[in-house]
């Protein structure tokens, strides 16, 4: 449904987006994951056809994203990482505009209006002004601007972000009932746990080159031949630690508030006898735990941004 094909960006000398290759099929929700300034948007603001690119192409929905641009538009809903806010206009005004730029006819419009309303849970705000909503709202608002003209593909720039707890939750079941309506989703953020549950695949970005993608699953099995444990040390803590880093299994060791966190590359038996020798050299431990891998793991492994 979206494919990239040696996709790059420059400005001037600087490589925003090196050369990327992608496939998303449909009635995935791919989640593109990235820290600040890794190329996210320019890569999604190439698909919403807002920006040229400097090698490379792209096909959304059967159209090619430079030569067919308006077919493009047709099967996309776009919501940037920024939106503005509209003076005096009134939230079914606000939807109603971007109907009619759909060129959606009038009797139609009221009804898709108020299918989308109830589907954002924005009914009761229908009469609202845009600029007096709360942030959440105006998000929210946005996402159903992204529907009106009901498209197979949706492209959403961090959706979530500045959003609270519970605003982040409403978004992410959102995410679970628009896939289940068939839509093929791009979501971009930079905080990893918020896609971990809500995605079928995802890829990691960092400074313009995409570093991992694929099926969640797969993506976790690719780091689970490295485990992750986190130890709690009782007494003994400074001679565990130097056991651990004189382990040769050890790939990256992070202390955290709550526990050490270490990545090892071993198995069960490997893990046993880390155990056993520290134990040997009298280090106490309140917990020596084996855990599966988080997103955010997987992104801190890929980015190597564990501290070692
Ligand atoms: N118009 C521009 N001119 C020059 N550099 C740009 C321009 N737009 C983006 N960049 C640079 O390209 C890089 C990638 O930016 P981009 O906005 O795509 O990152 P991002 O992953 O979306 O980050 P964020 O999460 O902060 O939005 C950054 O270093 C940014 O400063």
């Amino acid at each position: 449904m979206i494919t990239l094909t040696g996709f790059g960006k420059d400005y001037g000398d600087f490589t925003a987006v090196d050369s990327i290759d992608l496939q998303i099929d449909a009635g995935e929700t791919f989640g593109f994951i990235g820290p600040n300034g890794a190329g996210k948007s320019t890569t999604i603001r190439f698909l919403a056809t807002l920006l040229r690119a400097s090698r490379g192409s792209g096909v959304v929905a059967n159209c090619d994203v430079m030569g067919d641009p308006v077919g493009v538009r047709q099967a996309i809903g776009y919501m940037p990482d920024n939106f503005g806010v509209y003076d005096g206009m009134r939230v079914w005004e606000f939807l109603d505009f971007f109907a009619v730029a759909y060129r959606i006819g009038r009797t139609q419009r009221k009804q898709i209006i108020d299918n989308v309303l109830e589907l954002l849970d924005l009914t009761h705000k229908r009469n609202d002004f845009v600029n007096g909503l709360s942030r959440g709202m105006k998000q929210r608002l946005c996402l159903a601007k992204t529907l009106v003209h009901d498209p197979p593909v949706l492209i959403l720039d961090e959706p979530a972000s500045g959003l609270d707890p519970r605003a982040r939750v409403e978004v992410k079941a959102l995410l679970k009932e628009l896939r289940k309506m068939g839509k093929t989703i791009l979501i971009s953020s930079h905080i990893l746990t918020e896609l971990a549950d809500c995605c079928t695949s995802i890829g990691i970005i960092e400074r313009g080159q995409l570093l991992m993608h694929g099926p969640i699953e797969s993506v976790y099995n690719q780091i689970r031949q490295n485990r992750i444990v986190e130890i709690q040390f009782f007494s003994g803590e400074e001679a565990g630690m130097s056991i651990l880093r004189s382990s040769p299994h050890l790939r990256s060791v992070e202390n955290t508030p709550t526990a050490v966190v270490a990545e090892l590359e071993t198995d069960d038996e490997g893990l046993a006898e880390l155990m056993e020798e520290m134990i040997k050299a009298g280090v106490r431990m309140k917990s020596f735990n084996d855990r599966d891998p988080t997103l955010e793991d997987v992104f801190m492994t890929v980015t190597k941004g564990l501290v070692t």
